[in-house]
């Protein structure tokens, strides 16, 4: 079931159009993640269906159509790209005072536990004042779990924070999946989201460039991968198999028990193989590496 679809969205500020006629769906319990140069448009686009920013045109369709928009507001945790937190409340009251806010009960008891969450257990009653920007970043985290909403809109949700605080955040965001919620992320950590997200879309200049999961895009991408082949020490490497190597590929790397080389096609990996085994080479280990999610997003 879409729990997005979004048609020709667009929006406009002044003459400038940042988002222009995007049509994007999102299926239920997907980890979706929204890439995009800074300024690309990613967060106008978020902001526009969380209700922030209102479309210049185009139609949003939240959880297949079903309630109105109040009742979609209550359904949807949002961190946005720039949260803002009063000095002097703690984590705790924080959560307190932001779920009257979204109309809903909370316990100090369920407030912990959202916080334990996030990694802030041992903050719940620090003020806010004393957060570094990585742990008022998970307390925007904390914000968006208020409620259980089923879909999550998270912009940059680990930026800014340490290396085992990100993997705590990408751990709970699986946890979060695992349980039935969807989420719609973005994030410059390239790594990050060729790790946890189920599909991607990559935006340029407020259109979306690219769109599907880390394989439909690899395998659309017409990027060179680069494979590598270990083999029985060649004193002499039989002319043939050098003449057919030289004209497979591109950056041609060989010494006496190893080659790498970028291909532009799969098969011509298979064709390397095929051209040691029939010169009667013995191969040890053949590794071709798959175009990055890096590579993509430069090259689109
Ligand atoms: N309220 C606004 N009024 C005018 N221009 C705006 C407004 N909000 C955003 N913009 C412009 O829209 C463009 C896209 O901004 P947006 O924040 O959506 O990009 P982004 O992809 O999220 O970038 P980043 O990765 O840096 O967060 C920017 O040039 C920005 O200046």
């Amino acid at each position: 079931m879409p729990l997005i679809e979004t048609v020709q969205l667009t929006k406009r500020f002044g003459e400038r159009t940042i988002v222009n006629s995007v049509s994007l769906t999102v299926q239920q319990n997907e980890i979706f993640g929204f890439l995009g140069k800074n300024g690309a448009g990613k967060s106008t686009f978020i902001n526009m269906l969380t209700g922030i920013v209102r479309p210049s045109s185009g139609t949003i369709r939240l959880f297949d159509g079903d309630g109105n928009t109040a009742e979609w507001k209550r359904r949807i945790g949002v961190l946005p790209d720039y949260s803002t937190f009063y000095d002097s409340l703690t984590a705790r009251d924080h959560l307190l005072y932001l779920s009257r806010v979204k109309g809903i009960r909370v316990t100090k008891k369920e407030c912990d536990r959202i916080l334990e969450e996030v990694g802030l257990a041992e903050h719940a009653g620090k003020r806010a004042k004393a957060f570094s920007f990585g742990m008022k970043k998970k307390l925007g985290i904390a914000q968006a779990l208020l409620g259980d909403p089923e879909l999550l809109f998270l912009d940059e949700p680990t930026s800014g924070v340490d290396v085992e605080s990100s993997l705590q955040i990408q751990q709970l965001l699986l946890r979060l999946q695992k349980e039935g919620r969807t989420i719609f992320m973005t994030s410059h950590n390239l790594h990050e989201i060729e790790k946890i997200c189920t599909r991607i879309a990559i935006m340029k200049a407020g259109t979306i460039a690219a769109a599907g999961s880390l394989s439909e895009l690899q395998a659309k991408h017409r990027s060179w991968r680069t494979v590598t082949v270990r083999h029985a020490a060649l004193a002499d490497k039989p002319y043939e198999l050098v003449s057919f190597v030289e004209g497979l590929g591109k950056h041609l790397e060989w010494r006496e028990e190893a080659l790498s080389l970028e291909v532009d096609d799969k098969r011509k990996v298979a064709a390397l193989i095929r051209a040691f085994v029939h010169a009667g080479v013995d191969i040890y280990h053949v590794c071709g590496d798959e175009p990055s999610l890096e590579r993509i997003f430069l090259e689109e």
